[in-house]
């Protein structure tokens, strides 16, 4: 699924109107129809509703809202914010049709605004702004989205939270913005929604379907994208009758160290159970007898080292290999792993400690080989690009990253997102914050390496293993609870989840 910016958003609404026939009253229409049932299907006629409503089409949307709501007898009081005197004529259209059904409850506000008492039970509307802000609010607007957001009432914000910029809010006012208990966003989700510092403004969403063109969606250029299962499907290849291992590639895995060899057990088992043919592990001398015992399927080379991984593997009878999970940071893994790194030739999924020595030793950032995936959390990214003050910098300063190494990253968390060396960001919808423990992201290595080993490619790899990560982090969350879930369980989960994608 696209997600669009809100000038596109804008697009799209007149090229539905001006090539879908439909007048763009109407499609206001079917956007109130659609925002009242969602109200409806939530609360009761118990609550009063409040509506306030802005000048453009956001106000628009709203005020024909409060019109159906009064139709179906709810209690509903509208206060429309007029300080220019020009109201949008779609909205100007709404509230004659307001009037024409006997509704009394409405407030024109042009200077002084008579603040109503918001209870715990009222739910108020919010339809100040929608995708046509273009400057932070400020003055009078701010100080109604303070009120709203300082009252009690639960909070249903029209499109998007009043003062909150679709996509980039770096330079927006926290405050000025609407803290909404729900975000009814009307044709596709805006980028926005997907940061971890908006989920208090926006709250929960629900992207409601009016119909926008498809061919202009189609159309539309995005770098941002939420990955769907009706993507993933097809990139699975099935097994055939007469497979043999040798089909299914040769991974190797260099990962443990003395303290550290659950991750390399845990990294190992998400490999097994995500179809590659054969695993070697290489560990140091300390971990030989814990990963025969525990990962029987898996061979296990010994590193020179006791403890520590200090010298490169030869790379020559593998398909893919993965470095980092579980490896420690001592200066002889450093030297190691970058040599590693240095002389590869496969495809390569660098992950945790083999980040942070990238991250320490800067200068040797540039050996790491074309199309290398780089699976960092926040902190192992921002280890390599520097500290950043919100999401938006984040993922751009990442695809700057990705394109000067030509490498694919995936940055881990809530909506994981796979960044391509074309900057691309395909968001992954799948997952849990049960999942936020201690080896989940060993287990999605050894997946990412498994896919690698098969023969996908980098990019599939990474938006299939990410999306079948999370759908087990999702089914194991539906056995165990969130509270309980560790990484183990996704790995017992992952036979459910690629049966789940590969059945008809
Ligand atoms: N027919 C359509 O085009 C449809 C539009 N829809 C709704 O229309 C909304 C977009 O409507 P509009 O484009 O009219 O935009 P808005 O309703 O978001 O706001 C537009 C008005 O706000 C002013 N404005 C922008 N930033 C401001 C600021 N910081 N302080 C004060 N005033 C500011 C603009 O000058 C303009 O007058 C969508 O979010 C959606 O809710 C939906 O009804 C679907 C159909
Ligand atoms: N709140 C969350 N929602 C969805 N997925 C999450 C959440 N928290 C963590 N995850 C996933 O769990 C994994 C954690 O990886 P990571 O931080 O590297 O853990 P570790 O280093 O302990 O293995 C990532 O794949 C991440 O996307
Ligand atoms: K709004």
């Amino acid at each position: 699924m696209k997600i669009l910016t809100c000038t596109q958003q804008k697009e799209a609404d007149e090229y539905t109107i001006a090539h879908n026939s439909i007048l763009s009253i109407n499609l206001m229409e079917k956007a109130a129809t659609l925002l009242t049932d969602a109200i409806c299907k939530r609360w009761d006629k118990s609550h009063r509703i409040v509506i306030f409503a802005g000048p453009g089409n956001n106000g628009g949307d709203a005020v024909a809202v409060a019109r159906m709501l009064h139709l179906k007898s709810y209690q509903v009081e509208v206060f429309l914010f007029n300080v220019t005197g020009k109201l949008s004529d779609d909205c100007l259209t709404n509230i004659r049709r307001l009037h024409e059904c006997g509704f009394t409850s409405y407030h024109e506000v042009t200077s002084q605004f008579d603040a109503p008492k918001l209870t715990a039970h009222d739910i108020v509307i919010d339809g100040l702004f929608g995708s046509g802000l273009n400057k932070p609010l400020s003055g009078g607007f701010a100080a109604v989205v303070k009120y709203i957001n300082a009252s009690a009432a639960k909070v249903v914000s029209i499109d998007v939270p009043s003062g909150l910029m679709g996509e980039d809010n770096s330079y927006n006012i926290r405050q000025n913005i609407v803290q909404a208990d729900i975000t009814l966003s009307i044709g596709l989700p805006k980028l926005a929604f997907l940061f971890p510092e908006n989920e208090e403004l926006v709250g929960e969403w629900e992207v409601l379907d009016i119909g926008i063109s498809q061919e202009y969606i189609e159309n539309a250029e995005t770098r941002y994208l939420i990955t769907e299962e009706k993507d993933i499907r097809p990139l699975i290849t099935p097994r055939h009758k007469f497979a043999h291992k040798g089909n299914y590639g040769h991974g190797l895995l260099i990962t443990g160290s003395y303290g550290m060899g659950g991750a390399a057990v845990l990294s190992a088992r998400a490999c097994l159970r995500s179809g590659v043919g054969l695993l070697t592990i290489h560990t140091p001398v300390c971990n030989h007898t814990l990963l025969q015992t525990c990962v029987p399927e898996a061979m296990v080379e010994d590193d020179v080292h006791e403890r520590f991984f200090a010298e490169p593997a030869e790379l020559d009878n593998y398909q893919a290999v993965g470095i980092g999970c579980g490896l420690g940071q001592e200066e002889i893994t450093a030297q190691a792993v970058i040599e590693q790194v240095r002389d590869c030739e496969i495809p390569l999924v660098l992950d945790a400690d083999a980040l942070n020595i990238f991250s320490t030793y800067r200068n040797n950032l540039s050996y790491i080989p074309k199309n290398t995936i780089l699976t960092p959390h926040i902190g192992e990214l921002e280890r390599i690009i520097g500290r950043c003050s919100n999401s938006y910098e984040r993922i751009s300063k990442a695809k700057d990253l990705a394109n000067s190494l030509q490498c694919y990253i995936v940055l881990k968390g809530a909506w994981t997102v796979v960044i391509t060396p074309e900057g691309l960001c395909h968001f992954n919808p799948t997952g849990n914050p049960g999942m936020a423990t201690g080896g989940s992201g060993d287990v999605l290595t050894g997946i990412i390496t498994a896919l690698l080993a098969q023969g996908y490619s980098e990019e599939e790899a990474c938006k299939l293993g990410t999306y079948v990560h999370g759908l087990a982090g999702d089914i194991a969350r539906n056995k165990v609870g969130e509270i309980s879930l560790k990484a183990g369980d996704i790995i017992e989960a992952l036979p459910e989840a690629w049966k789940s994608l590969t059945k008809n």
